[in-house]
Formats: structure tokens, sequence, C-alpha cells
């Protein structure tokens, strides 16, 4: 007898009513998707659960890739036995022994109603049969050390201990898609992820500035993207020259508004990328009142140029709280890597924090930024970014 099987719970996609098939179609498919270098397993899905039939193959490094899907809401080893009295006793038992409880609780699931026993009359029978053959393990209902579930179904009898809490939230691509600003800093990557977390897929842009700007600030976006691909497949990373354009802006506004004009300028290429790609939204890491261009005045006067949606999930969270975040995604030790960033290098040391929509209206008017706008989108290199080298997902600081 041995754990052969992982069971898959889906916690939040059960209450999606009747989108429920699509969101797990996609879960089903980012699974399958993760465990490719695993050839010999199968995944297999019945009401309301999903199993992973491990075919001979040690269950901890599948567990390992699985738990940072999305939408996952827990795991747990299974043993699979025929649904027949002697057999589900048997598969209790070792379920039992090969825990470290001193205490536990059997629940018994009866999905398959022509089972001859009820669920209750099941928990009783079982209880009583692990008492009879382990010694100094006790029944506790209320705070077992483990759980023994034997969940009955129709085609077997599943039985598991151990529950192995998952990433929770929805399964990436069921949100839609996200354009993410990408900066080598501390808060975007975090942002990116909150996105995935909710289900959303993304595509990044970064704004680069050869020659102030070297090859190394790029790769360390690209290996940001990486981190981020541990959570879905890959990453379109969309690498906008902004040198010119960014040179302009430092010759014609007034010093203290060219980080809005910029931040402006970003946002207008975020939007043409996202029209091209057929992307509803942007993300940034932007927090309010963290750095001089993010204020409410300054968030005010910078979407002006945009109506896409701005999402901005960490607009309300601490640095220690994002910095925690980026500790447990790894993302962390990449962005303090020191590096040049195309906002610092042109930027005045004391920006406007409260710069108004009409003034910059005005200094945007002394040149045509439009012409430069489509040089800059029109020489985008796009660079695909995979999890293909990704098999260690062990952040587990979160969870
Ligand atoms: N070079 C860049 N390329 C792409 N996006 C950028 C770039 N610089 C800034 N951004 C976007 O603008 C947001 C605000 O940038 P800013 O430099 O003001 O803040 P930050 O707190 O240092 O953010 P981060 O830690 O993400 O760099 C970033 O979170 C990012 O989404």
């Amino acid at each position: 007898m041995e754990f052969d099987h992982i069971l898959i719970r889906y916690g939040e996609l059960a209450l999606k009513g009747r989108n429920q098939k699509y969101f797990i179609n996609q879960l089903q498919h980012n699974i399958q998707h993760k465990l490719k270098p695993f050839p010999n397993i199968k995944l297999k899905r019945t009401q309301g659960r999903l199993f992973i039939l491990l075919n001979g193959e040690e269950p901890q490094p599948i567990i390992e890739r699985v738990r940072w899907i999305f939408g996952i809401h827990s795991l747990s080893l299974a043993i699979k036995v025929p649904n027949e009295l002697t057999k589900i006793e048997e598969a209790a038992l070792y379920a039992l022994e090969n825990s470290d409880g001193k205490t536990f609780k059997v629940s018994v699931r009866r999905v398959n109603k022509s089972f001859p026993k009820g669920s209750q009359e099941m928990n009783q029978h079982l209880g009583a049969h692990l008492l009879r053959y382990t010694e100094g393990i006790h029944v506790d209902v209320h705070n077992p050390d483990v759980e023994i579930k034997v969940e009955i179904r129709k085609d077997a009898t599943y039985i598991t201990s151990h529950v192995i809490p998952g990433a929770g939230g929805l399964p990436v691509g069921t949100s839609g898609k996200t354009l993410l600003l990408l900066s080598g800093g501390i808060d975007s990557p975090v942002a990116g992820y909150m996105m995935m977390k909710r289900g959303v897929e993304l595509e990044a842009i970064h704004f680069h500035s050869p020659p102030f700007t070297s090859d190394r600030a790029k790769q360390k976006v690209l290996d940001l993207a990486e981190k981020l691909t541990a959570f879905g497949h890959q990453l379109k990373v969309h690498v906008v020259p902004f040198t010119t354009l960014q040179q302009k802006i430092f010759q014609e506004i007034p010093e203290g508004y060219a980080m809005t004009v910029m931040r402006r300028m970003m946002f207008r290429i975020s939007e043409a990328v996202c029209r091209k790609h057929n992307i509803l939204s942007m993300t940034t890491g932007e927090s309010l009142g963290q750095v001089a261009s993010q204020t409410m005045e300054s968030m005010h006067t910078i979407n002006e140029v945009t109506n896409f949606p701005i999402l901005r999930p960490l607009v309300a969270m601490d640095k220690q709280e994002i910095i925690k975040i980026s500790r447990a995604i790894d993302t962390y030790d990449i962005s303090i890597r020191p590096y040049e960033d195309c906002c610092t290098i042109f930027v005045p040391k004391s920006p406007k924090t409260k710069p108004k929509r009409d003034k910059v209206n005005q200094f945007e008017e002394s040149f045509d930024y439009q012409s430069y706008i489509d040089e800059a989108v029109q020489n985008i290199e796009t660079i695909v970014v995979s999890d293909e080298k990704r098999q260690d997902n062990l952040f587990d600081e979160l969870f």
C-alpha cells in the first residue's frame, strides 16, 4: 500500500456558479502545464476534485510545483482503493500509521450513495478499527493531530491524512490580461504577483534608456519576470527604447514637471501596446504617498492621458508589507541589486509633489511628443521569458 494519488481541492472556484466549468478547465490546463516535466503522471477530474495519479513518481517534487498554482485551495496525498470495506480499513490504518499524530478523527464523505454504510456509521466503524489496530493513539474529535478523510466516490474510495495549503486565488487566465509596468524595483513585481493571484495573465513593459541604463538593468528586469513565471507559464516583456523621448523631456519640460510628463509618456506608450495586443488594463507598483510621484494629485494628473483602467494593487500597502511579499516570492534579492533606473537618471532630485493637469498640458505642447511615442512603439523589442528552467518553487514564507 502507498499514497498513489494527490488530491487537489479548489475552494473559491466552487463559488463561481455557472462559470465553474470555465475556471476548472483553466486550472486543469495550468496544472497540466506545470507537470510537463513528469510525463508518467496523469491528471483526472471527477465531481468537485482533481486527482494526480502518480504512477510511481515521487510525490514531493510534484507537490512543490503544484501548490503554487493559483486556484488551488489545498492538496493531500491520497490512497485509492476499491469501494470495499476491508480495503478502506486497511488504507485508513496505513494513512494513520504514516502520520505523526497521537490523536485522530475520521471524517467520511459518502458521495456514492449505493455504498452500504452511511457516513456516520463509517466514522464509527473506522474509528473503532483504527483504535483496535494501533497503540497509544486516541480519538479527539475537536482538535485532532490528524484527520483521516475518507471520500467514498463512484469509481473508488480515496483516503487522505495531511492537508497541505495551496496558493488560493483564481487560476491565471480566468480574469483577462493586464500590462504590468515592470521596473527593476521592489514594488512592481509584487504588483504583478498580486494580479496573477486574482487570475490575471500578465504581459510586461519596461522602459529602457541605453546607454544611461545598462544591459545589466535590462537583465535584472528579465530575471524578475522569470521569477513571476513560477505562477504562470511565460511572460512577454516589451522593452521600450526610451532614451530619445526622455532626453527630449529633459530639454523641453521644466525640471519639477519632468517626472510627471515622463510618467504620462509611459502610460501613453503602454496604452498603445495594450491596444496592439488586445490588453484591457495596465498595472503599476505605485503605493500612495511612497514617493513624490505617488501622491493623489500626481496620480490624478498622470491618469489623465489614458482611460484604460490603471490597476494599483499596492496602493494602500506599507513598504514593509510589500517587502514581505517580495521576499516570499523570491524577487527581493533581485530587486535590491544595484542598477540604474531610467526614472532616476534623468529626473531632478525634487519633482513637484502636486503637479496640476493644466500646467502639464501646457508644457507638453512644447514638442511633438506623439512622433516620439510612435517611434518608441515601433522599436519595441519583445522578449519571451518562460518558466522552463524553474523546478524549485520553494517560497515557504507566505503560507
Ligand atoms: N523603467 C520602468 N519601466 C516600467 N515601469 C516603470 C519604470 N519605472 C517605473 N515604472 C512603473 O511606475 C511605478 C512607480 O515607479 P517609481 O519609480 O515611482 O516607484 P517605486 O516605488 O520605486 O516602484 P518600483 O519599486 O516598482 O520601481 C513602478 O512600480 C512601475 O510600475
